[in-house]
């Protein structure tokens, strides 16, 4: 069983996620965290503050000379900005003269739509946003790429490897057909300004996000998270939460500003009839059963069936529009444009690497449960057992 959790604020002294049922033996590092944490930050279309603001990732348990011992891997990433919110974000009283002071603590009584401002302050009882958003931003996802990469290392020691990239910008997109990323093209991915796999797909993306930018509007698109090297039969078809499909959805749309999650061909294949819907099941030329196309995402009745897993999410446009919303100022009860100071106007390429961190984790997790293990040595070992026990008239890919 692997089990996780996060706490902390946007603009907190640091955020903290802790991991639990990690095998003993994986290999990690400070400094895999802080690479992976670099690549949240990147994108081109990414407010000031990815460029003011650092990430510093402290492990404060559950790994020792380089490697888990088995224990609750505890990450701290603080926040370089802390000190200008030492007194605003105070876990302990602050003496209200000094708060009074400060411009930045002025009360955040114009709600933003697509926020969850509002209906925080009417669930939790607030009189502005401030402790909402604090919670509610997608500062927190910082954590759960650290906890992502704690899983994706556990998955690289078991030959399971992720690749994450941008297919959309707004309605740049990019063509059908085109050739999947594999793991050797993340670096280039990377260093894409969109992580997008095209070429000149990109180029439109970059001329996208500065029209949106020059107009005060944002942008929204879709992601893709590929994971290679997956085993037949994580997940179930017993019950609908061992459902590996029904996983993935809950994790990727539990990401902020998620509003769609497809697997495989998703909503293109409801377009299809029957014949051109699915992967049929043919012998190759050295007699092992394969797939003639990966239609299905490499899911069948909420199991991987070894080949590649492909999901999708749709992520909205940034709600923090430049060219403000128009609000309710709940101070007074009278019309105004939404509280506006900063925001990205396009944060796509991070919610990729977000992407790939929850699909990580939900993998891990599916991995520890079927073939459990105290050590990355014994999961590897009963992986091994599974596939060879397999009969070969069931041979398959993956296998
Ligand atoms: C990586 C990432 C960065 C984001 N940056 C911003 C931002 O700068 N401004 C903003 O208004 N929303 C941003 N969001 C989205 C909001 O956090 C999200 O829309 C809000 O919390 C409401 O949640 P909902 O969209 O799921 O309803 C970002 C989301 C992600 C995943
Ligand atoms: C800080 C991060 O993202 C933030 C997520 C976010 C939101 O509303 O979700 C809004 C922005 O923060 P602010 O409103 O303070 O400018 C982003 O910068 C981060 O990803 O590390």
């Amino acid at each position: 069983m692997l089990r996780w959790l996060t706490a902390g604020e946007s603009h907190g002294p640091a955020l903290m996620g802790i991991i639990e049922g990690v095998p003993a033996g994986v290999e990690l590092t400070s400094g895999q965290i802080a690479e992976s944490l670099a690549r949240r930050r990147l994108g081109y279309g990414r407010g000031a503050r990815m460029k003011f603001e650092q990430d510093v990732v402290t492990i404060l348990g559950g790994v020792r000379h380089g490697l888990t011992q088995g224990g609750p891997v505890a990450v701290q990433v603080a926040n370089s900005e802390w000190p200008k919110w030492e007194q605003i974000m105070a876990a302990d009283p602050v003496d209200p003269e000094i708060l009074a002071d400060q411009a930045r603590n002025a009360p955040l009584t114009r709600p933003r739509p697509g926020h969850a401002d509002f209906t925080g302050m009417q669930k939790y009882g607030f009189s502005e946003a401030r402790p909402v958003l604090e919670r509610a931003s997608a500062r927190e996802t910082a954590t759960r790429v650290a906890m992502g990469t704690v899983a994706s290392q556990f998955l690289k020691a078991l030959g399971i490897e992720l690749v994450s990239h941008t297919v959309s910008i707004a309605s740049v997109t990019v063509p059908e057909g085109r050739p999947l990323p594999v793991p050797a093209n993340v670096i280039a991915l990377d260093a894409d300004p969109l992580r997008c796999f095209d070429r000149e797909t990109s180029d439109a993306m970059v001329a996208e996000v500065d029209a949106a930018h020059k107009e005060g509007e944002t942008l929204g698109g879709v992601v893709e998270v590929l994971a290679y090297g997956l085993p037949p039969g994580l997940g179930s078809y017993v019950h609908w939460d061992r459902r590996l499909d029904s996983r993935l959805a809950a994790a990727l749309m539990g990401i902020q500003a998620i509003k769609g999650v497809e697997v495989g061909d998703g909503f293109r294949t409801a377009a299809r009839r029957g014949s051109a819907a699915h992967d049929e099941i043919v012998k190759d030329a050295d007699g092992k059963i394969i797939r003639t196309s990966n239609r299905a995402g490499g899911i069948e009745g909420g199991m991987s069936i070894g080949d590649v897993l492909r999901v999708r999410a749709a992520m909205k446009p940034i709600a923090t529009v430049p060219r403000a919303l128009r609000t309710v100022d709940v101070s007074t009860g009278e019309p105004a444009k939404a509280h506006h100071q900063r925001s990205d106007v396009c944060a796509v390429p991070a919610a990729g690497v977000v992407a790939e961190a929850m699909v990580a984790l939900v993998l891990a997790e599916a991995v520890t449960e079927k073939f459990g293990g105290d050590s990355v040595a014994e999961t590897a070992r009963n992986i091994k057992g599974y596939l060879d026990n397999i009969p070969a008239s069931l041979d398959s890919i993956g296998h």
